[in-house]
């Protein structure tokens, strides 16, 4: 591997007597991860049907190593949201940052969704999640990320943060923002970083990564707490950019990470960084634990005891209150006691745009002038006396929450064929399964929906997300 000479030399500053350590370490292989949707499937059911040999990730309690011929992204689960592939080391930020359920949530650089996935799971339903990527081409492969997990609570935005804030001060309980940086900690996994690092570096990203840190502060709620990661070792975009957090923003400060065997503390080359204690910020080096490189820090806003309520204090209601008669009659056929989202209250958090319905969080501000990508849970669509479900909402739903459905083993080919797009013949099901919308399931795991007449499934799969 051909490493520039700048890097070699930081790096040996960086680590002394570790660096040689750090370099054999290019001599091992690449680790591949896959993260478990708790919110779809417990870690312990889902060990009973993994097809994958899979070693648990030490420091992440739903994170598992597979091995390369495992191939996990082509297997059915995968297309019915039960876990997400990940880098170990980067599955650290969304476990550290302590997410609760009811929280109001904003993953600020969250594309492709690797840690958004993993936030929207924690709150299993329950408050609400913003995610946002400046990159609208990459918030598209965000936007299908929170929907195969299936995760109800959802805005998706893309927008530069500073155009977030003024309608989001001090709104968010947790904040995270895995910035954008120059990519040190992926040189082993992807050596294309390295020649991007000669063009634009650690001066170039610090620079950006300084005007986020502050926004991210400003929108945080008093007692909130927020995580900063890169996956980076550079000092410039690391401590020095919690450092620039900490002296324009007296009001933030670092608070402990749980620790586990090979966390690396941050350094604290002068009084002032020792002083903010950056030792408890966390360094995750390839040559100390199996996973590529990653910066964590984790910060609390301070509360003077009495936080507002804003977040959760003002409750928006929607003004379409007359719902057609097709929509409600689908939403009365949905199991009111088990499914994901509020029912209940549906009719006040319904916007119909377009013939599009959107369930709308009770939580969400107004978005004026922002670029948003999803407003809520995409129910589905009004067509003439018509109601047709979403993909979205396929995957929000468990098998029991719908009363026709057709339920196949992952070893039946025709679950293949139907993630193709493919009609299928399922004479077994004739007089099983009522006509029309049925929810189409693997092993018990919602995949999409078709509509079901004598014995063959007319195929209703998401074109832009069909097996390849
Ligand atoms: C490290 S990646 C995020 C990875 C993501 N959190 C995940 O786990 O899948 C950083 C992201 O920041 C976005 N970005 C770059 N500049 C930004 C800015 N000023 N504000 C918000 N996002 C930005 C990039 O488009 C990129 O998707």
């Amino acid at each position: 591997m051909n490493l520039p000479e700048q890097y070699l030399e930081n790096m040996k500053e960086l680590l002394g007597t570790d660096f040689d350590a750090y370099i054999e370490s290019f001599n091992d292989s690449r680790l591949y991860g896959l993260r478990v949707n708790t919110m779809k499937i417990s870690v312990e059911d889902f060990l009973k049907i993994s097809p994958f040999k899979l070693t648990p990730i030490p420091w992440i309690e739903n994170g598992f190593y597979y091995s390369e011929d495992d191939k996990p992204a082509k297997h059915p689960y995968y297309f019915a949201g039960l876990y997400y592939i990940q880098e170990p080391s980067a599955m650290t930020p969304a476990n550290v940052l302590p997410v609760e359920e009811g929280d109001i949530v904003f993953d600020m650089c969250a594309a492709p969704g690797g840690k958004s996935t993993e936030l929207g799971a924690k709150l299993n339903g329950s408050g609400l999640l913003v995610t946002n990527d400046i990159s609208n081409s990459r918030a598209k492969a965000l936007l299908k990320n929170v929907e195969v997990f299936g995760i109800p609570n959802v805005y998706v935005v893309s927008e530069d943060p500073k155009n977030i804030q003024p309608g989001f001060n001090e709104f968010f309980d947790k904040i995270l923002i895995d910035a954008p940086c120059s990519g040190e900690g992926m040189f082993r996994k992807d050596n294309k970083l390295i020649k991007s690092w000669e063009k634009t570096g650690p001066e170039f990203y610090a620079k950006i990564q300084r005007d986020i840190i502050l926004t991210g502060a400003d929108m945080l709620k008093p007692g909130g707490k927020m995580l900063y990661s890169t996956c980076t070792f550079s000092k410039l975009e690391d401590e020095e950019t919690v450092r620039h957090l900490l002296i324009n923003r007296p009001d933030m400060h670092l608070i402990d990470i749980k620790h586990y065997d090979g966390f690396s503390s941050g350094f604290t080359y002068d009084d002032e960084l020792k002083n903010m204690h950056l030792e408890k910020t966390v360094r995750i080096f390839p040559h100390k634990m199996e996973g590529e490189g990653h910066f964590v820090a984790l910060f609390e806003k301070k509360s003077d005891g009495e936080t507002p309520f804003k977040g959760h204090g003002i409750i928006h209601k929607q003004k379409n209150t007359k719902l057609a008669t097709e929509l409600e009659d689908f939403l009365g056929k949905l199991n009111k006691d088990t499914v994901n989202f509020d029912i209940e209250n549906a009719k006040d958090n319904i916007m119909i745009k377009d013939n599009y319905v959107y369930l709308c969080s009770p939580y969400m501000p107004g978005q004026k002038g922002l670029r948003i990508m999803r407003t809520g849970l995409l129910l589905g669509e009004l067509k003439k006396n018509r109601f047709e479900p979403s993909q979205a909402l396929a995957m929000v739903l468990k098998m029991s929450d719908y009363p026709d459905v057709i339920n196949l083993p992952a070893s039946d080919e025709r679950v293949i064929k139907y993630l193709k797009g493919e009609t299928l013949d399922l004479p077994e099901f004739d007089g099983k399964t009522g006509d029309g919308w049925n929810l189409f399931c693997v092993d018990g795991y919602p995949l999409g929906w078709g509509k079901f007449k004598n014995g063959s499934l007319k195929n209703k799969y998401l074109a832009g997300w069909r097996w390849q």
